[in-house]
């Protein structure tokens, strides 16, 4: 069981920049968490501190039953693995399979395991046909689920995903609710930074929202999108299919597609 706090936690940049204030976060084993919020409100800040690339200023984060000010960045990094929004960052072998092969290879995990891990990494991402393709070769979306890839071949308790749907067509965008799937099933948990609300509504229950470096809200869907303050203190857009239930005069709550449909199909019938 590893479970992630963030307590009262604060942090500045070295050049005096407050990037967040006083955030207060749990999040249990195998849950499922996306983070909204406007550019600069300190997302990518929060979810650093959670796998150790930044210590607080103040406060402490916890993962498992280890604070992070007392672990390094790499012993963290076994725990809370980090697929960063840019996979350009991260890639650094010439060949997909050696790129996800390189984390549980350090690991120190058997060399059977390390087989498994990359086969069942490479397989879930649906990247296996490119094995043996120079990363830099392949399509920006494909670098990105090599990126993926080669972080949970890692097998950490805790994923986080930044930006995962940024550039993906369809297929890209159900590669990914399966792994998602696949994941609550071996209790992994997942967390998100994304921009895309409809990525948002149609697999995460939980939501937190940021703002000016601060926690907004921590809530479901309904809550969040309905939620007149909530959405003009952080400036969010709620998905379309929100809006337009909205525009037509339907009662809060609806999010999914399928829900508008039946809304718009019982109120037709009246
Ligand atoms: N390395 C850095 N040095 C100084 N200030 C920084 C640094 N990185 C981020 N900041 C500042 O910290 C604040 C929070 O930034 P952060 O990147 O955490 O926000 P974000 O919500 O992730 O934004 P985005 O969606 O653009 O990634 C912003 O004011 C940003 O300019």
């Amino acid at each position: 069981m590893t479970e992630l706090h963030l307590n009262n936690v604060s942090f500045s940049y070295p050049d005096g920049t407050k990037a967040l204030e006083n955030l207060t976060l749990s999040i249990s084993t195998g849950e499922r968490v996306a983070i909204v919020g406007q550019n600069g409100a300190g997302k990518t800040t929060a979810v650093k501190l959670m796998n150790g690339l930044l210590k607080p200023t103040t406060g402490t984060v916890s993962v498992g039953d280890w604070d992070t000010k007392d672990h390094t960045t790499a012993q963290v990094s076994r725990k809370v693995g980090y697929v960063f929004q840019n996979p350009d960052d991260q890639i650094f072998h010439n060949d997909v399979e050696s790129e996800v092969r390189f984390g549980p290879k350090n690991m120190g995990f058997d060399p059977d395991r390390v087989d498994e891990l990359t086969n069942w990494a490479m397989q879930l991402c649906g990247i296996s046909e490119f094995a043996e393709e120079n990363p830099y070769n392949l399509p920006y979306s494909v670098r990105k689920f090599v990126t993926i890839a080669s972080v949970l071949a890692m097998d950490s308790a805790i994923i986080i995903l930044d930006e995962p749907t940024a550039g993906q067509d369809k297929i890209g965008l159900q590669v990914l609710g399966n792994l998602l799937q696949v994941l609550e099933e071996k209790q992994k948990s997942v967390i998100t930074i994304t921009h895309d609300m409809e990525f948002v509504t149609d697999y995460f229950t939980r939501i937190v929202v940021m703002a000016n470096r601060q926690l907004v809200a921590d809530d479901n869907a309904q809550h969040i999108f309905y939620n007149t303050e909530v959405l003009e203190k952080s400036m969010l857009k709620p998905p379309a299919v929100a809006q337009m239930a909205k525009l037509l005069g339907f009662p809060p709550g609806i999010l999914l597609k399928s829900q508008l449909i039946q809304a718009i199909k019982t109120n037709s019938v009246k």
